[in-house]
């Protein structure tokens, strides 16, 4: 049977986000950000390990206690310009310490998106565990789209028919991925399907709903803020 790893790439700065601060650091429900998706992935009985992929410079990691997920977590200073060479680092670093084997299955997942849950996770294992490919958690586009030009003026309106957003966990065996990732020029991807894809295979597109969203603007974030108020009333 294969295993199950959680590889969460945290090395990014959040420009979009305009804080001094990376954003996976900033303060949500009283942690850092990149807690609550830690905590997800460290208290699923299904995943083995989960990778934690730093940028070689990160000072604030340390700052915090993580010893509460000490069983399962381990942290690699190894990241890259791009979250794709992050993700490409951390296996990379993974298998020199772990006996991974090639059809482990790796659950890429943005420390940007805290709100994850238990049910959405094993969903995704679970729908993907005997698929010859793997795949993604995703949200099937529901607003009107339009196409403009670099006026913001629309030249058309496009279709919204099999037109999904890409979420993550992003679900692929160990070596597949490394040789997607390897294959792709200067890792300029912005998801791990698109690797897989550019190898021409068809990632299968799990149906998720929109609360596992990426914070990427201020704004995300007092959402998200709410949503766990909420989460933690119920
Ligand atoms: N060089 C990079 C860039 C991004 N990431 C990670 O990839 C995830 C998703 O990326 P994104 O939301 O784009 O994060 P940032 O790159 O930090 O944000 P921005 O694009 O606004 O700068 C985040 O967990 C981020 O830390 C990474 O590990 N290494
Ligand atoms: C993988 C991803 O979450 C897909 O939505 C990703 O992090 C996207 O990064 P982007 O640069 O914000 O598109």
């Amino acid at each position: 049977m294969p295993n199950y790893y959680a590889l969460i790439p945290a090395a990014g700065y959040g420009a979009r986000m305009g804080n001094q601060l990376p954003k996976q650091y900033l303060t949500l429900a009283g942690h850092p950000m990149i807690y609550h998706a830690t905590r997800t992935f460290c208290e699923s009985p299904q995943i083995k390990r989960v990778f934690i992929v730093l940028s070689p410079q990160d000072p604030e990691w340390k700052k915090y206690d993580w010893d509460v997920f000490s069983d399962k977590l381990s942290v690699f200073y190894c990241g890259g310009e791009t979250r794709a060479e992050s993700v490409f680092n951390g296996l990379n670093t993974a298998a020199g310490h772990f006996a991974i084997e090639s059809s482990d299955w790796i659950l890429v997942h943005d420390a940007a998106r805290p709100l994850l849950t238990q049910h959405q996770l094993s969903q995704l294992i679970d729908e993907l565990a005997d698929d010859a490919i793997g795949g993604l958690l995703a949200v099937p586009v529901a607003d009107t789209l339009k196409r403009s030009g670099a006026d913001a003026r629309i030249l058309q309106t496009e279709s919204r028919e099999h037109l999904w957003q890409a979420q993550t966990p992003q679900m692929f065996r160990y070596a597949m991925l490394l040789e997607a990732l390897n294959n792709v020029p200067e890792l300029s991807i912005t998801d791990d399907a698109s690797a897989i894809e550019a190898m021409g295979h068809h990632p299968r597109l799990v149906h998720n709903k929109s609360d596992n969203f990426k914070i990427t603007y201020p704004q995300d974030l007092a959402l998200a803020e709410l949503i766990m108020q909420q989460r933690n009333q119920q």
